[in-house]
Parts: structure tokens; C-alpha cells; sequence
């Protein structure tokens, strides 16, 4: 790059940093001298109020007082969050003020083209005249993005600006100093991509602001489709690009929408930790994140012991392929999976209508107060075209009312006069002050009548109180059984799946066993939903599902219904579809149909950013017709396999390597195990035997991310990267089957940098199968 071009570039940098650092100096002393205001302003309101409350005469003044004082301070504290929002933003743009500069020439303009600088947030001239940096979220930015030199166009809410773009530069900036400056021909130039991917990793996921790439930027900026479904290699920044276009929207529709409006459905807590600084980096705040399974739990409550989809997977994975009760599981896992499943439950809810209902009865005190039959006929004497929900509000109400005759009927029982004696003392006192006040208004009982009545009234209705809890909340409604009753042997009435007897028997075990197996928790909350009325979030206007190949038919079903007013984005990858449930996500109709392919868009991404060249053309060999990978070319040392003659020996060279790596400062390193048991025993013996005391062991119920060395089961691993990765057995007696194919190519494109594969006995067929130049036997007798 030119030396005077250079000088020029890094005089920008430092002038506008005297800007920033000026304006930066003067806002703060009025943003605090705001708070204090503010601060002030909110005591002084409420011992004003008090005051003034006391002397009945002042209420009016009062009043208009403290309008006055609340507009006061309502206006101070706009202040005060303009002020320290643009502050925010100035310490922000301090370091790296823009990592971009495009020179555009609009169609009709005359004279030379305008230089426009791209960085996290925008920054005007104190005039506000002038944009010095341009947000990149801004639509004239998506040029950097989308074109390199020539003729470039992008929309504006007003239309289609049109022009030549005659240079592209790319920065990177660090504390106030240009370290490297590229010209550009592409899109996005690959030298800075190359800077930044050679990296080693950080504690969590990083902003890919300044590198974002073309077919990356479609996804941040699609706002058209109702359904946006990206399917993308490992590593091809899917969830990198669903952060920045949250952030992206966020500012788009600012004025419109908030954080609390989005909702992230992510693969685990981990994994939300993980990804938690990106959106405070962009300067947005986080969203809303969960899991399904966690969303599950919430509406399912405690009524259920809950198989997680992470028990489901092991408990699959645990047993032989030729084992007929897994055989036979798997068919259920996708029958319950599935759209013709839904079907069934929505052809059962229209025959509950007439027939089939089922409701459980009212107990009390050991005998029956309500019979189920009762409630059943009650809901059968409704009119016919009363939709269901409707049909359960209106018992609710009559049950409701029900127990308050009852109630009534209950006073003069013999065990309420028993129970007067054990009343404890806030009854008593509860009960005298009620009496009191009827005394006052003249009641015609006398003294001792009134109490005992009293007395009687409040026992009562105590002993109802869990009954009136049980009514309000739907409890009668046995949604379980009813849920039992579709799996009889002369359904299904949609299409029969293979084995539909054995699905039914195992389905009645679990219920009989009080186990609800992860594949029944949404079929049963929907069904539950279905007859008590679904609850749906209108105000949720984006969902995001990540690892969206997890999500199966019935489940992306019931998010539409959850979340009626939301714009979906689903992004993952079939390649890593992990579960027996998992979705095909670019070939798959049944998702393009879900909004209809008017309102779907697709994009595929196959460009993979994460591991070096050499990780790339391993993993990707163990695919179907290599899937069209594309690795960036980063290079790097050759996946490693060492062979050990048995498990002893195979600890020691993993306790050695991690050593090694430990204390060459890599800072982040994975021990990755195929389930949880094996995981827990790696982690044992490696700190029992080799004194790898920091080592860290990840379960379901790690909720935070955390760098350094880590053993850790496949699946957790999903979504999360690591500077190395040991796969600790990858032996054909681990990774042997077909079924093991996807997760043993997850657990190795978490590798950024080194990826290491220890095996004692045959090694995995995955290995054995890849193409012979891009791995490396270890020989550990040579060294
Ligand atoms: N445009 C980019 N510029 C710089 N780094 C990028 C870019 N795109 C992706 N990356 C990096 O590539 C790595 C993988 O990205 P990310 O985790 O978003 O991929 P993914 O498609 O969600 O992967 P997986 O499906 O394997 O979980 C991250 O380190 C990310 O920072």
C-alpha cells in the first residue's frame, strides 16, 4: 500500500479520534450532572407528595405539582439516555473507529466520488451535518457488503440508488492504529478474513462486523420472508450471521421494536453463554434465549418426569443397531415427529367434540364431591358448534360455581364443628375482625352465632381452596390419558407407520411407568393446548431457531402456533443432524410449505470459516459427495490419528498432547466423548492419573462457557468451537455404525486449528473411509 495514502488514512483515524475523545470529554460531566438531576428530582417527588397528601386542602396543587415534576423528569431522563447512549457509542468507536471505506459516485451526482466510512455505530459532525463513520447498518453500508469497484446499486426506503463504486478499502484498526489497510477488488477482500481467522479463539463468540460476507449479508438483511431457512457447512458463520442480523434489526426497526420482542431458541445454556457478548459488542442488548427443552419443561411443569433430548440421544446411542426395542423406538421418535402425527392429533381433537373426553373427578375429605361422568356429561350437553376451548372456559365457570354451592352445603358438616378447635391464631384474629364489622352494621344474629357461623365459613372454605387452585388451572382435564387413548390398536386413521402396535404398547409402558419420553412432551402439551385453547406470545416478532435441524416437523408446527405474529429464521445444517428426529432443512417441503414458498426464502451457505484448510478436506470427506464444501484457505497441520495398543497407553498420549498444548497457550482445547458416561470416566482418569487438575468436565447443566481445557460429550459440543480438539476414542467400536456417521463430524468441525484423533483397536470407518492425503498416522514409537 502506498506510504502517503497509508499517512493520510492514519491522519483520519487520529483526527477523528480527537473528535470522539473531545466530545466524548465534554458529554460526560453533563450526563452525570443529568443523573444527579434525575436523582434528585425522584426523591424530592415523592417527600413532596407525602407532604402535601397529608393536608387535605393541598390535593389539587398537589397534583398539578406533580405533573409538572414528572414531566420534569421524564424530559431529564430522555436527556439523559440520548446522551449516554451517543457516549456509549463514542467509547465504543474509540479504538477502531470503522474498518471500512467505500468511494461511491451516486448516478446524478457531479464531481468526484465520496469517500463513506463504515464502523460499529454512526458518528456525526457536531453540526449533525456530516456523517463521519457510517453504522454499518446503515442501507448505504450493505455496498461494502454486497459489490466490490464498479457499478454498484442498494435501497433506500425512498428507492433504488444506483452508481460506481471506485474504491474499496479495508482496516483494521487497533487502539487508534491502522496495523494493516488492504485496497480491495472483491467484496470483501480475504487478507483481513485470513487475519482474523487466524486467531486463536476468545472466551466466546465474536462480532464478524468488518468481514461479513456477501451471501451472509442476504441473510442479515432479508426482511421479506415470513420464513428465512438457511441451511450452511459447519463453521460457515450461520449463527455468527443470526446475531448480526438481530442486531441489524433492532436497528432497522428501532423505533418499533425492541430486544424483548426476539427470541433466540438455542441448543443448550451453554451454548447461550456462549454466544452472550456478541449483541453487547454490537452495542444492542441481548435477547430473549432458550431451549425447546426448557420451554417444555416450563408448560409442562412438575407433573412429568421429562427425558431430555440429550437422554434420548445417549439412550439410542447406548444400545446395539441390531437391538429391536432401539429398532422400534426410533420408528416412534419419527411417527411422533412428524406432520402425519399432528394430523392424527387434530382429526382426535375434532372427535372429542362428540365422544372420548376425558375429564378426572373431584375428591374430597375421601369421598367424591364432583364424578368425572358428571363433568363429561356437562360438556356433551353443550351445543354442538362450541368450539373446544370454549366448551372447557364454559365448565370451568360452571365448576367454579359448583363448588361454591357445595361450599355452602359443607358449613353445617360435622368435622367443620370438629375443626374449629385446631383453628390457628391469624384465623381466629381473620375471622374476629370480620365479625366486628358485621356487628358494626347491625347484624340480627346473635354473638356467639354469628362467630361460630363465622368460624365454620372460614374452615370451609380453606378446606376448598385446593380444590377452587385444581378447577382454576385445568387439572381436571386428564390430557394424559386422552393422550394414551390415540395410541389404540385400531388407529391411526392418517397413514399407518410400520410397527404402529409396538409404538402403542411403549407408549402405555412409559405412561405406566410415570415416564414421559422426550418424543410424547410436544405431542402431549399440544394436545393439551389443542383443547384448552393455545397460548400464543403476539408480541414475539422474530424467532430465531438455531441448530434448526434438531427441530423436527411437529415441533417447527408447534413454534408457528406459539409465536402467530413472528417472522422465523431457521438456520442449520443436515450434516449434523444428530437426533432421530432431525430435519433435512434445504430439500425439506413440509418447511418451505409452513409459510408457504411465496413468503420462504432459502439460502444455503457452503463456504466454512471455522478450521484450516486441512480440518476441512478431512471432515468434509466423511459426507455424501463431500456436500460442496468450500474450506477458506487457512492452513494448518494435518488431523493427527494416533494408534495406542490399549486404553492405558491412550490416556498417556492424550494426557502428553494436552500438556503440550496447555502450556503453549492454546486457549482453548476440547477432550470431545461420544456420550456423557464416557466423558465423566475421561475426565476422571486423565485428573486421577496425569495431574490435569484444571481440566473441566461439561454436563447438561453447565450454564456458562468457559475457555481452557475441557472434556466434553459430542452433542454439547454443537455450536461451539475450540483452538483444539482430541477426539478421545475414535475407534470403529465407538464410531462404527452409519448412526454415528453425523455426530462424530460434529464433534470434529469444532475444531479451529489442531484436531487430534486417539484410537485403541480399529479406528473408525469415518477415518479409515476419508481421503488418504488429508490425515496423518502418529507414530509414537518414532518420537
Ligand atoms: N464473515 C466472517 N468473518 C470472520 N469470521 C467468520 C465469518 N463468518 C464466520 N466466521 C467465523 O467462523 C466460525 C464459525 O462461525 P459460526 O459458529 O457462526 O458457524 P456455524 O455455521 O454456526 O457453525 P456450526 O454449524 O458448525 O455450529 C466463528 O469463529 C466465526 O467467527
Amino acid at each position: 500500500m502506498d506510504p502517503i495514502q497509508w499517512q493520510k488514512e492514519q491522519e483520519r483515524v487520529n483526527s477523528l479520534r480527537e473528535e470522539l475523545q473531545a466530545r466524548i470529554t465534554r458529554d460526560e460531566p453533563l450526563i452525570s450532572e443529568l443523573k444527579t438531576q434525575v436523582v434528585g428530582i425522584r426523591t424530592d417527588f415523592w417527600e413532596d407528595v407525602t407532604v402535601n397528601l397529608t393536608a387535605g386542602d393541598d390535593r389539587l396543587e398537589t397534583a398539578i405539582s406533580m405533573k409538572q415534576q414528572a414531566e420534569i423528569l421524564s424530559e431529564r431522563e430522555r436527556s439523559h439516555r440520548h446522551l449516554n447512549t451517543g457516549l456509549l457509542k463514542m467509547r465504543r468507536l474509540l479504538p477502531a473507529p470503522y474498518f471500512g471505506r467505500i468511494d461511491f459516485k451516486e448516478e446524478e451526482q457531479d464531481g468526484p466520488s465520496e469517500p463513506i466510512y463504515i464502523g460499529v455505530a454512526s458518528f456525526l459532525s457536531d453540526d449533525g451535518e456530516t456523517f463521519l463513520v457510517y453504522d454499518w447498518r446503515t442501507p448505504v453500508a450493505s455496498l461494502y457488503y454486497d459489490y466490490g469497484p464498479g457499478p454498484a446499486r442498494y435501497g433506500t426506503p425512498g428507492g433504488e440508488i444506483a452508481g460506481e463504486m471506485t474504491l474499496k478499502r479495508q482496516f483494521s484498526i487497533r487502539d487508534g492504529v491502522i496495523r494493516s489497510m488492504f485496497n480491495t477488488g472483491m467484496t470483501i477482500g480475504d487478507e483481513l478474513l485470513q487475519e482474523v481467522l487466524s486467531r486463536s479463539s476468545s472466551s466466546g463468540m465474536q462480532s464478524i462486523v468488518g468481514t461479513i460476507q456477501q451471501e451472509q449479508n442476504a441473510i442479515i438483511r432479508n426482511d421479506r420472508a415470513r420464513m428465512l431457512i438457511v441451511q450452511g457447512a459447519a463453521g460457515s458463520g450461520k449463527t455468527s450471521a443470526a446475531l448480526q442480523r438481530v442486531a441489524y434489526l433492532l436497528y432497522k426497526h428501532r423505533n418499533r421494536i425492541t430486544a424483548q420482542q426476539m427470541v433466540l431458541f438455542s441448543p443448550n445454556p451453554m451454548f447461550s453463554s456462549y454466544i452472550s457478548s456478541v449483541l453487547p459488542e454490537l452495542g444492542e442488548e441481548n435477547i430473549r434465549q432458550t431451549t425447546f427443552q426448557d420451554y417444555l419443561e416450563r408448560r409442562l411443569g412438575k407433573r412429568y418426569k421429562l427425558e431430555d433430548m440429550n437422554e434420548q440421544l445417549e439412550a439410542v446411542l447406548a444400545a446395539s443397531s441390531s437391538d429391536e426395542a432401539v429398532r422400534q423406538r426410533m420408528l416412534s421418535i419419527r411417527f411422533k415427529n412428524s406432520i402425519g402425527f399432528l394430523e392424527l392429533i387434530h382429526a382426535y381433537g375434532d372427535r372429542l367434540l362428540n365422544s372420548g373426553i376425558r375429564f378426572k373427578g373431584f375428591r374430597f375429605r375421601g369421598r367424591l364431591l364432583l364424578a368425572r361422568k358428571q363433568l363429561e356429561d356437562r360438556f356433551y350437553s353443550m351445543e354442538g358448534h362450541i368450539r373446544l376451548p370454549n366448551r372447557i372456559e364454559l365448565l370451568r365457570e360452571w365448576l367454579l360455581e359448583e363448588l361454591t354451592r357445595l361450599e355452602q352445603e359443607e358449613l353445617g358438616a360435622e368435622w367443620v364443628r370438629e375443626e374449629i378447635e385446631f383453628l390457628d391464631n391469624d384465623q381466629y384474629m381473620r375471622v374476629h375482625k370480620a365479625m366486628q364489622r358485621k356487628l358494626r352494621k347491625g347484624i340480627e344474629e346473635d354473638e356467639s352465632t354469628l362467630e361460630e357461623n363465622l368460624l365454620r365459613a372460614e374452615i370451609v372454605r380453606k378446606a376448598f381452596k385446593p380444590l377452587r387452585r385444581l378447577a382454576d388451572g385445568l387439572a381436571w382435564i386428564d390430557v394424559a390419558n386422552m393422550y394414551r387413548d390415540l395410541f389404540q390398536e385400531n388407529e391411526p386413521s392418517c397413514e399407518e407407520p410400520s410397527d404402529w402396535q409396538a409404538i402403542c404398547r411403549m407408549t402405555h409402558v412409559a405412561f405406566e411407568e410415570k415416564r414421559l419420553p422426550y418424543e410424547d412432551a410436544a405431542p402431549l402439551l399440544y394436545l393439551t393446548e389443542l383443547v384448552q385453547g393455545f397460548r400464543m406470545n403476539t408480541s414475539i416478532r422474530y424467532v430465531l431457531i438455531d441448530e434448526a435441524q434438531d427441530f423436527s416437523p411437529f415441533q417447527f408446527h408447534f413454534l408457528q402456533k406459539l409465536f402467530p405474529m413472528a417472522k422465523v429464521t431457521a438456520l442449520g445444517d443436515f450434516n449434523q443432524a444428530i437426533f432421530a428426529h432431525s430435519t433435512e432443512l434445504a430439500a425439506s417441503n413440509w418447511l418451505a410449505e409452513l409459510y408457504g414458498p411465496e413468503q420462504t426464502d432459502t439460502i444455503v451457505l457452503k463456504r466454512s470459516y471455522r478450521s484450516t484448510r486441512q480440518i476441512v478436506e478431512f471432515t468434509r470427506s466423511m459426507l455424501p459427495d463431500e456436500s460442496g464444501i468450500e474450506p477458506f484457505d487457512r492452513p494448518g497441520e494435518l488431523p493427527l490419528l494416533y494408534l495406542a495398543s490399549d486404553e492405558r497407553e491412550r490416556d498417556t498420549l492424550l494426557a502428553k498432547d494436552l500438556h503440550e498444548l496447555m502450556a503453549s497457550g492454546t486457549p482453548s482445547i476440547a477432550v470431545i466423548c461420544q456420550t456423557s458416561r464416557e466423558a465423566q470416566e475421561a475426565w476422571e482418569k486423565l485428573r486421577r492419573h496425569s495431574g490435569l487438575e484444571e481440566l473441566k468436565l461439561v454436563t447438561k447443566d453447565t450454564t456458562s462457557f468457559q475457555s481452557g481445557a475441557v472434556v466434553i460429550p459430542a452433542y454439547l459440543a454443537k455450536g461451539v468451537e475450540f483452538d483444539a480438539v482430541l477426539i478421545y476414542e475414535a475407534s470403529s467400536a465407538v464410531y462404527g455404525e452409519e448412526r454415528h456417521r453425523k455426530l462424530f463430524y460434529t464433534a470434529c468441525t469444532r475444531a479451529m486449528h489442531k484436531l487430534r484423533l486417539y484410537c485403541t483397536g480399529e479406528p473408525s470407518p469415518f477415518v479409515t473411509g476419508a481421503a488418504a492425503d488429508s490425515w496423518q498416522e502418529f507414530n509414537h514409537a518414532r518420537t
